[in-house]
């Protein structure tokens, strides 16, 4: 047995590992055999595990995983190591498998993918980007071939008709934000037969922590065109000459801008004499404050950047640029004023659904990460999953040094800048890693300022962000990176070549330094994860100011210290309330993820309403049979008139519109009752009961409204050439949808801020 295996037997709060590691000898012992059989015949094996259901009983799983170790190896040329194995047994039984960077988490969820396909199942392979969906998919082809399970992939250009095809395949990787559009798209077509997705059945969760946690609240918003807005020029130029302090105030955590008195009267005398607050044009007010929240709120290099003349969102929990992220279309549109760059498309949000709900449909999850023991807690809480810590194939012998904390930034930037110099003058690769675009390229100027040339990783595409990490481990490599979630590349001793391999292990392996601390300590390892993989030697350390955000703003004490004369505070106690402040911060998310996910159920609750009375529609003809009652009259001369198929397609149509519509202007309804929810909030109500006491009322009539609005158009139907004109009786589709998705919703009045906000009052 693995010396990996026997030196762990699974740490408090995660399952007990040991049922799996207690076949690994089994698994061994038919090597040999499996060995010596022709590819056709090992292909066979792996096929009549098809003739049994899940979950696999022991000598079925042992098949399973010695079938598997023989197929990778002869396939990819990589022999499955014990704790893969352990890893694969973990998720077919339904985990998220804790494996470390760099122990060959693709092949372990391959090998379990296929183990479900076998058995009939139909595996999603959600990973973060669709540069690793196609990367993964192709890597593991030859194992899937030789496995008799046939992959496929989807990416952001694939074609309505290449995702049902690749759907349809035994086992699809596709990025987290494509599944969740196809969920959306699917939701609003008027034939069955235009629907790409297949019903839900495994989801295998790559970056399980980032997915299931980060951006488990992040909503994925599906919208229709309508008229396009107005980029706000006048206002744009209007906010930029305000004075902050003066005209405006932003509070502490940067999150809000409100107008001062002052800013009133500048704005109200700039706009010709107008009144703000004019209860008969409510339109100005709105347009300045979004102005001002896009002047100073958001910062280019930080939370966007411009490329190509037009305006492109950086995923704040991954430091990369999203294609298809927007902000909310007022918003959007003040950034792009203020930018100058040409205004995009606008529309109104159809339907949304939240990264989280998009997962929690399948009826078997599993996945993972790097990174869960942190957040098991939660993955129990919202997912019902339990960790399997999976021990690291060889032992990690990592340097993890404490944390060197500073006074002040320029002080910490200065200590990190003679420490890159001191190890790259040993020829030792260092990885710095920052907090966001704009600091990695600061960083990188003050480095070659220095004569330390650099490298800067961020918000580039994710397959030259995979060429660029490679390297990182080249003899003498800087590279400044904002955060990785996402898994990238390998970064091998020596570069992606590993020429030079045995000069960077005598330097000490990759060095990796974090430039402040991210808002979690799981964020960190990952950083930290970089370095020593597969036993490589690595060290890491972080740099930390007491001016850094993350310690200010969660109650860090910054005067009283005692520094040495580079700034260094060496004190326990220092260093200690420095971890303090990440775990406030850390407690500070989960309360936002809470409260997220109690709005989103109510909501959820309802979407299912419609969407099974939908479904019925589609389906089951179940608007034909309404209208045939409520308009019966009618009914029957269209029937005449058209022929039954074609009524009962007119029927349909005309409900699925009126359903459709409902739900888009009840949406609109539950976002304005949850941003206008927080000044009841000040009347000390609790604004969940309030939002519920509001959501379930203008619910409750929901399908009889869609029913009767649905027989009124049936009413006024015509027949043209054979047909039922639809159309003029008033049922439109948007000409055209798009998606996007919404990153930490930025309006002052979200309620997340202000209950975050209310709690850190109260605790005062
Ligand atoms: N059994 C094996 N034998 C040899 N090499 C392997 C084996 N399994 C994986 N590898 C190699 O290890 C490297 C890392 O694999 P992979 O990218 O899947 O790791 P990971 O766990 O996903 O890492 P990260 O956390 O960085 O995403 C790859 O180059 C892969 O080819």
């Amino acid at each position: 047995m693995a010396e990996g295996v026997r030196r762990l037997l699974g740490k408090p709060g995660a399952v007990d590992i040991r049922p799996y590691s207690r076949l690994l000898e089994q698994i061994e012992s038919r090597e040999e055999e499996l060995r010596g059989l022709e590819d056709a015949e090992l292909t066979r094996r792996a096929t009549d595990l098809g003739n049994a259901e899940l979950p696999y009983d022991r000598p079925d799983l042992v098949e399973l995983c010695a079938v598997g170790r023989e197929a990778a190896r002869r396939a990819l040329g990589e022999r499955p190591f014990d704790v893969q194995l352990v890893g694969t047994m973990a998720l077919l039984d339904g985990r998220i498998a804790e494996m470390a960077t760099g122990e060959g988490k693709t092949l372990t969820g391959a090998l379990a993918a296929a183990g479900f396909a076998l058995r009939g199942k139909r595996v999603h392979v959600l990973s973060v980007n669709d540069y690793l969906a196609r990367r993964d998919a192709e890597w593991m082809r030859p194992l899937y071939d030789l496995l008799g399970v046939a992959p496929a992939w989807i990416a952001e250009d694939s074609t309505g008709e290449e995702r049902r095809t690749a759907y349809s395949a035994d086992i699809t990787y596709a990025s987290v934000s494509e599944l969740g559009f196809d969920v959306l798209r699917d939701r609003l077509v008027t034939d069955a037969g235009d629907r790409v997705l297949p019903e839900p059945e495994i989801a295998i969760v790559d970056e399980a922590d980032s997915v299931l946690v980060d951006e488990a609240r992040v909503p994925l918003v599906l919208a229709g065109a309508a008229e396009a807005s107005d980029a706000d020029a006048e206002m744009a130029d209007l906010v930029r000459g305000l004075k902050p302090r003066i005209h405006y105030e932003v509070d502490e955590e940067g999150r809000n801008v409100q107008l001062t008195d002052d800013g009133i009267d500048a704005v109200e005398k700039a706009l010709g004499g107008v009144d703000l607050y004019d209860e008969n044009d409510t339109s100005v007010l709105p347009r300045v404050n979004l102005a001002l929240h896009a002047h100073v709120l958001l910062q280019r290099d930080v939370h966007y950047v411009v490329r190509d003349g037009q305006v492109r969102l950086i995923n704040e929990s991954r430091g990369r640029i999203a294609l298809l992220q927007r902000w909310p279309d007022g918003l959007q549109a003040a950034v792009e004023a203020k930018e100058k760059v040409e205004v995009s498309e606008t529309g109104e949000v159809l339907d949304s659904v939240t990264v989280q709900s998009l997962v929690l449909r399948y009826p078997t999850l599993c996945g993972m990460t790097g990174t869960a023991m942190a957040v098991a807690e939660q993955l129990r809480e919202f997912y019902e999953l339990e960790v399997a810590q999976i021990p690291s194939n060889k032992p990690c012998v990592r340097e993890d040094e404490p944390n060197r904390l500073y006074a002040t930034r320029e002080e910490k930037e200065d200590a990190l800048v003679a420490e890159v110099a001191r190890v790259h003058a040993e020829g030792r690769p260092v990885l710095i890693g920052t907090q966001d675009v704009a600091e990695s390229e600061l960083l990188a100027k003050r480095l070659a300022d220095e004569g330390l040339e650099c490298t800067v990783l961020n918000a580039k595409n994710d397959a030259d962000e995979a060429a660029v990490i490679a390297e990182a481990g080249t003899h003498g490599a800087i590279t400044v990176s904002t955060q990785m979630a996402g898994r990238g590349t390998d970064i091998r001793l020596g570069g992606s070549d590993m020429a030079d391999r045995d000069r960077v292990v005598e330097a000490g392996g990759l060095y990796v330094l974090g430039f402040g601390h991210y808002p979690s300590s799981r964020l960190d390892d990952q950083l930290r994860g970089r370095a020593g993989r597969q036993g490589d030697p690595g060290g890491s350390v972080f740099f930390v100011s007491l001016d850094d955000e993350l310690i200010t703003a969660n109650g860090g004490e910054t005067t009283g210290y005692t520094a040495d004369a580079d700034g260094r505070i060496a004190d326990e106690g220092w260093l200690a309330m420095v971890d303090r402040a990440q775990r406030i911060a850390e407690g500070r998310l989960l309360e936002v993820h809470r409260n997220t996910w109690r709005y989103n159920k109510i909501i959820d609750v309802q979407r299912q309403v419609v969407l099974e009375h939908r479904e019925a529609v589609l389906t089951q003809g179940l608007g034909d049979r309404q209208l045939a009652v409520d308009c019966a009259a009618r009914h029957g001369e269209l029937v005449e008139e058209a022929g039954e198929e074609e009524t009962a397609r007119a029927a349909r149509l005309i409900t699925l519109y009126h359903l459709d519509r409902g739900w888009t202007d009840h949406n609109a309804f539950l976002a304005e009752l949850r941003e206008g929810i927080h000044l009841r909030f000040l009347g000390r109500r609790d604004p969940l009961d309030e939002f519920n006491r509001d959501a379930v009322p203008a619910f409750k009539g929901f399908l009889d409204e869609a029913r009767a609005r649905a027989a009124e158009t049936f009413e006024e139907a015509e027949v043209k050439d054979g047909t039922v004109d639809v159309a003029a009786a008033g049922v439109k589709r948007p000409s055209m949808t798009w998606t996007y998705m919404v990153h930490d919703h930025p309006f002052s009045s979200d309620i997340e801020t202000v209950v975050g906000r209310l709690k850190g009052r109260k605790s005062d």
